[in-house]
C-alpha cells in the first residue's frame, strides 16, 4: 500500500477526540477554559481531530494573525454547516458564506455603508435618539435592564439596515428576528443534530422516522425568509413612493439599476447587520452594567471625567467622544473582559499549509480562543484585574494593546461591524454613566453581589443578575425625561 506521508507533522494536542462520543462530550459549559489548558499543556497550537476532520485551537494573538491575517488568502473560508446553513438557510448570510464572490460582494456593501468611524457617523442621531429612548425605559422599569438593551440594540440595528422605526411594544420585526437568532442558536448547538454529525441525513425524506429535524428545519426557514425579505420590500416600497428615510438598505439600491443577483446581496447583507449586530452588543451592553455595579470605583472615575467635560446640563453626544479618554479606555476594559465571543468563529482552511513547522491540512477548521488571548498574561497585566487604566499611557508606560484587534476575529473574516459595534458601546457607557448611578442591590439589608457567569454559545451573555440603577441627581432626571425624536 502507497500511503501518502503528511509533508510535516501535526502540531500537539490530546488524544481520544476521535471517537463520536467525544464530540457529544465537548466541553459544553465554558469551553474557552478547556481550551486555555490545552495551550498551557501543548503550545500556541492545539491540534485534535474529530471523526476525521483536523480542528486546530489558537492561544496566542500573534499566532492568529500571522495565519489567518497574514496568510488570509488560505483561512478565510467558512465550514458547510448542514442544519443551520443548508436545511435552515443561513448560508446566504455573510458570516456562514464560503470565501468567494457572494461574500466579496456582500463584504464590499458593508465596507461602503459602515466600513469606517466617518461613514457610520452618519448614524449617530439615530445611536443618540434611540439612546436616549434606552435610558427613559431604564428610569421606567429598571429591573427589566436586559430588556431595555436588547430592544433597543434592535432598535439601531433596524433604523439604520432598513430605516425601520421599532414600536415601543410587540413590534413584529424585532419579535421575528429574535425568533430567528433564537432558532440559530439552537441549530448551531454542538450535538444538537446529528445531520452536523454525518451530512447523509439531509437528503432523507421528512416522513422518515427520526427526521423531524426536517419539518422543524422548513419552519425555521420560512422565519428567516421572512426575516430577511420583508423588510427589504417595505423599503423598495416606501422608496418608490419616495418616502424612505436614509439607511443602509436605500444607500445602495438608490439610482442604482440592480440585477437579480446584486439585490439579493442587498437584502441579505442587511440582514447580516441584524444577525451579526444585536446579540453581541447587547451582551456588550449588559456586561457594561455588570461590571459598573461590581467596580463602583471605575465607575465614579468615568463619572468624573463625563461631569467635568460634559456638565450638568446636557447630555454627552459624539462630539464629546475624543474629550473623554477615561470613558474610552472604560468601553476598551469592558471589551476585553467582557466574554462576548469567547471561542470566535470557525475559520476553514483552502489550501495545506505548513505553519511554525506543522501540518495545517485543506479543509481543517481553525479556532480562536479569544477568551485566551484577552486574558493573556503576555498581553495584560493582572489579566482577571478590571482595569481602564490599562488602556492610557502614563508615567512612560505604553498602553496596552487594543482589545479591538482580537475580540473582533480576524484576517478578512473580521468582523465588518466594528465601528457601529463601538458606537453603539459608546455612547450607551457615556449616556448611562452621566445620568444613573448603577450599584449592587440591598435585600433585607444585604448587599447582593453578582456572579460573573458567562453562558455558553458562540455568543455569550453574562448570565442575568440585579442591579440598582437611579437616577443621580434632580437634574440627570430632568434630562432623562426631555422628549427624544428624529
Ligand atoms: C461588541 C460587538 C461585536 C463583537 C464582539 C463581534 C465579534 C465578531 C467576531 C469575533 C466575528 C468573527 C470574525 C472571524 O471570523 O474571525 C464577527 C463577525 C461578524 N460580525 Fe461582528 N461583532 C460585534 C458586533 C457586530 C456588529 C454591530 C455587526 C453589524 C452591524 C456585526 C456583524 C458581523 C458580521 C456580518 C460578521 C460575519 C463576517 C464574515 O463572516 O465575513 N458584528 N463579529
Amino acid at each position: 500500500v502507497n500511503i501518502k506521508k503528511n509533508p510535516a507533522p501535526y502540531p500537539p494536542g490530546p488524544r481520544g477526540w476521535p471517537l463520536i462520543d467525544n464530540i457529544l462530550d465537548m466541553p459544553r459549559i465554558k469551553p474557552w477554559l478547556t481550551f486555555t489548558e490545552w495551550g498551557q499543556k501543548y503550545g500556541d497550537i492545539t491540534h485534535i481531530e474529530v471523526l476525521g476532520r483536523h480542528m486546530f485551537v489558537l492561544n496566542s494573538s500573534k499566532t492568529a494573525l500571522e495565519m489567518m491575517d497574514s496568510k488570509s488568502t488560505l483561512y478565510s473560508d467558512r465550514p458547510v454547516v448542514p442544519m443551520a446553513g443548508e436545511l435552515v438557510g443561513w448560508k446566504d448570510s455573510m458570516a456562514f458564506l464560503p470565501y468567494g464572490d457572494s461574500f466579496r460582494q456582500q463584504r464590499k456593501n458593508l465596507h461602503r455603508v459602515i466600513g469606517s468611524r466617518a461613514a457610520v457617523n452618519v448614524y449617530n442621531v439615530v445611536e443618540e435618539v434611540e439612546t436616549r429612548r434606552f435610558l427613559k425605559r431604564v428610569l421606567a422599569k429598571p429591573d427589566q435592564l436586559q430588556e431595555h438593551v436588547r430592544h433597543t440594540a434592535g432598535a439601531i440595528i433596524l433604523r439604520i439596515s432598513h430605516g425601520y422605526e421599532v414600536k415601543e411594544n410587540n413590534d413584529p420585526f424585532v419579535d421575528l428576528a429574535n425568533c430567528v437568532l433564537a432558532n440559530v442558536s439552537q441549530a448551531t448547538a454542538p450535538g444538537a443534530f446529528m445531520v452536523d454529525i454525518l451530512p447523509f441525513l439531509a437528503k432523507v425524506p421528512a416522513w422518515f422516522p427520526g427526521a423531524s429535524f426536517k419539518r422543524i428545519s422548513r419552519k425555521w426557514r420560512e422565519t428567516l425568509e421572512e426575516m430577511v425579505s420583508a423588510p427589504h420590500k417595505s423599503v423598495k416600497d416606501r422608496m418608490a413612493d419616495g418616502a424612505a428615510p436614509m439607511s443602509f438598505t436605500s444607500n445602495l439600491l438608490e439610482g442604482r439599476d440592480m440585477s437579480a443577483e446584486e439585490d439579493h446581496a442587498v437584502k441579505w447583507s442587511a440582514f447580516s447587520l441584524y444577525s451579526g449586530g444585536s446579540d453581541t452588543t447587547v451582551s456588550a451592553i449588559y456586561s457594561l452594567f455588570l461590571a459598573m455595579t461590581l467596580f463602583p470605583d471605575v465607575q465614579k472615575k468615568a463619572q468624573a471625567e463625563i461631569d467635568a467635560v460634559v456638565g450638568p446640563d446636557r447630555l454627552p453626544t459624539f462630539t464629546d467622544r475624543d474629550s473623554l479618554p477615561y470613558t474610552d479606555a472604560l468601553v476598551k476594559e469592558v471589551l476585553r473582559w467582557s466574554v462576548i465571543t469567547p471561542t470566535g468563529f470557525l475559520h476553514c482552511v483552502t489550501e495545506d499549509d505548513i505553519h511554525d513547522g506543522y501540518y495545517i491540512p485543506k479543509g481543517s477548521f481553525v479556532m480562536p480562543n479569544i477568551w485566551f488571548m484577552l486574558n493573556d498574561s503576555r498581553t495584560y497585566a493582572n489579566p482577571s484585574q478590571f482595569n481602564p487604566e490599562r488602556f492610557l499611557a502614563k508615567d512612560g508606560k505604553d498602553p496596552e494593546t487594543e482589545p479591538r484587534t482580537m475580540c473582533f476575529g480576524f484576517g478578512r473574516r473580521i468582523c465588518p461591524g466594528i465601528h457601529l459595534a463601538e458606537a453603539s458601546i459608546w455612547i450607551s457607557t457615556v449616556m448611562s454613566l452621566a445620568v444613573f448611578d448603577i450599584s449592587k442591590v440591598v435585600e433585607n439589608g444585604i448587599e447582593i453581589t453578582p456572579n460573573v457567569e458567562p453562558s455558553p454559545g458562540t455568543i455569550s451573555h453574562p448570565k442575568p443578575f440585579k442591579c440598582s440603577i437611579k437616577p443621580r441627581s434632580a437634574t440627570a432626571l430632568g434630562l432623562i425625561e426631555q422628549e427624544a425624536n428624529y
